[in-house]
């Protein structure tokens, strides 16, 4: 296989170059990477070729090995942040792929029509172009390529329910991860929201209500259990837990937060997981793995938002 694979280059959504894994056949390099342990790849497909507009799409091919297009913008980052997300859980916990069973990294860009929007639906990725105000190519953000995978992630693990608490947490947890995957900054989209004004972004975690999220239990939002409650206000009430992760990792470090996040999403947490069952697992991972002062801490964090 190794004679098969390639190093192309890239122009991101940023305008920025970059290597990406290829794979060379027939005279013709896609983007399409065999680098990672077991047999799954890491594929990024378009979802349209002038024809029809399906999933997964069609394959992105250059014959020289450089994907430098404004229509491959979105592929190259898409493929580059599914190969830094699959390294971060492969090199920090040894997680083989989203399933820890080696399976394929599909991503689709230019998903839709102005599609202000990115998700995981239950197999691949698919990721939104934005209406160019709101969004760019949605795959240009670190954090959003964390935030998405992080979905499948918690959907082979922990498989918290997607409404009310137990969706406010899987919103949570791809937030944290999504952070982890660029600490740089404690913002959720940054990169990709409204390209025409700086320093704004769709959620903060160190201030959850500077974008209408609560950070309190006391503020915490009984929205409808509906899609236009959205499910109980899961990308609202996630600004609690949120919360409790900034205090987190200000207190206990960045390396022990990710080693507590994921101990606790992948041995502890349950599919109907209250916030209340959360500060319990992140506790216990933290007395797993630290001891009791850790522990403490973490206990602390949630006792600030209103989570006894
Ligand atoms: C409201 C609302 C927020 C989101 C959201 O978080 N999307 C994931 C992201 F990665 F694109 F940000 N979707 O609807
Ligand atoms: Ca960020
Ligand atoms: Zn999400």
């Amino acid at each position: 296989n190794e004679v098969d694979g390639a190093t192309g280059s890239g122009t991101g959504v940023l305008g920025d170059t970059k290597s990406v894994n290829t794979y060379y056949y027939n005279s013709t390099y896609y983007l399409y990477d065999i680098s990672k342990p077991m047999n799954g790849v890491i594929q990024t497909l378009d979802n349209y070729n002038g024809g029809d507009s399906s999933l997964p799409g069609y394959y992105i091919t250059e014959t020289d090995n450089a994907f430098t297009s404004e229509r491959e913008k979105a592929a190259v980052d898409a493929h580059y942040y599914a190969g830094k997300v699959f390294d971060f859980y492969y090199n920090n916990f040894g997680r083989v792929s989203w399933d820890n069973q080696g399976s394929d990294i599909t991503s689709t860009v230019h998903y839709g029509s102005n599609y202000n929007n990115a998700a995981w639906i239950g197999n691949q990725m698919i990721y939104g172009d934005g209406d160019g105000s709101t969004f760019t190519y949605l795959s240009g953000a670190n954090d959003v390529v964390g935030h998405e995978l992080t979905h499948a992630v918690t959907q082979s693990t922990a498989n918290l329910a997607y409404e009310n608490q137990s969706g406010a947490l899987n919103e949570s947890f791809s937030d944290v991860f999504g952070y982890f995957m660029d600490p740089g900054d404690w913002l959720m989209g940054e990169d990709v929201y409204t390209p025409g004004v700086s320093g704004d972004a769709l959620r903060s975690l160190s201030n959850p209500p500077q974008y209408g999220q609560p950070d309190n239990m006391s503020n915490y939002q009984n929205l409808p259990n509906t899609q236009a409650g959205d499910w109980g206000g899961v990308h609202t009430n996630s600004g609690i837990p949120n919360k409790a992760a900034y205090n987190t990792i200000t207190s206990i470090g960045l390396s022990k937060s990710e080693q507590v996040y994921y101990r606790a999403l992948t041995v502890y947490l349950t599919p109907n997981s209250t916030f209340a069952d959360a500060k319990q697992a992140l506790v216990q991972s933290a007395q797993d793995l630290y001891g009791s002062s850790t522990a403490s801490s973490v206990s602390s964090a949630w006792d600030s938002v209103g989570v006894y």
